[in-house]
């Protein structure tokens, strides 16, 4: 059984079609990413995936045991509130300091232990959320472009972070992310979304796909190809791939996927 599964689901805010006959499944330990231009529906998906929303169509159905990390796109800190990483770590509930510790150490924030929360600067915010989000061990780790602020060197090992962390707590991991050829590398599935899932399979041929090149254009594809290339010890795909080749849902065409038509969502609900 999957761990999550979305079937039509559609989102419908004061007469604006979000989300429209959106449907996927999410794996136990596969690390998958959504991209998609601005407006494009991928917040809203997440906050629908972790309950935080509901769909005014279709059915989310969760594993029993999921449970959910999540790392939001941002956070309101005030900065007259005096709180250290420490007791942030530690809210709602009670935490051993040796797990908060080693929460903190793994994500390559372990010296901001003792510093004041608003006095962060946004990468290293984004490391400490992505921390806190793990110390409950989740079998989901949802992540809202919790690489923004962060600097090549310091993106590298996010990604290698979150690789670490599926290796050890075997969770998946969903993230939005607008770094296109980073993605790529690190993704073992790429969902593009753009009110409705254009193209989804394994990041060679979501590339590849003539959705995602009118959605991306050229550029993005020949960066991404490029820096496949020049990956050391990376082996091209070979035929046994091609069972994983991007499905597309736009049709074959090179025009954009269309914007969703309010008449078109929620076209099975009740
Ligand atoms: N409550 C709401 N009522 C009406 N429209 C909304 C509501 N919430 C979001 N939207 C609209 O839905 C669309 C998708 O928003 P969403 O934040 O999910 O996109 P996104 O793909 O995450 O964008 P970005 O890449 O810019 O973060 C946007 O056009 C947004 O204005």
């Amino acid at each position: 059984m999957s761990l999550l599964m979305l079937d039509a689901i559609g989102v419908v805010r004061n007469g604006n079609v979000i989300l429209d006959d959106v449907s996927l499944e999410l794996a136990r330990g596969e690390i998958v990413t959504i991209v998609g231009p601005n407006g494009s529906g991928k917040s809203t998906l997440l906050r629908l995936i972790i309950g935080a929303l509901a769909p005014s169509c279709g059915r989310v159905t969760r594993d029993e045991h999921l449970s959910i990390g999540y790392v939001p796109q941002r956070i309101q800190i005030d900065p007259t509130l005096p709180v250290t990483v420490g007791r942030f770590m530690a809210l709602p509930h009670r935490r051993h300091q040796s797990d908060i510790e080693a929460a903190l150490t793994s994500a390559g924030a372990g010296d901001l232990i003792k510093r004041q929360l608003s006095a962060l600067s946004g990468g290293q915010l984004q490391k400490v959320l992505v921390a806190r989000a793990l110390l409950e061990r989740p079998s989901l780790l949802v992540l809202d472009e919790a690489n923004q602020g962060l600097d090549h060197r310091a993106t590298a090992e996010f990604y290698r972070h979150i690789d670490r962390v599926r290796t050890e707590l075997g969770c998946a991991v969903l993230m939005v992310s607008h770094e296109l050829h980073v993605v790529m590398k690190a993704s073992d599935r790429v969902i593009c979304l753009n009110g409705t899932v254009c193209c989804q399979g394994r990041p060679e041929r979501v590339a590849a796909s003539p959705e995602w090149q009118s959605l991306f254009g050229i550029e993005e594809r020949d960066a991404v190809a490029f820096y496949r290339h020049t990956e050391p010890g990376h082996a091209e795909p070979d035929q046994g791939e091609q069972a994983h080749d991007a499905q597309s849902h736009a049709g074959s065409g090179h025009e954009a996927p269309a914007a969703p038509q309010q008449e078109r969502a929620c076209r099975h609900a009740g």
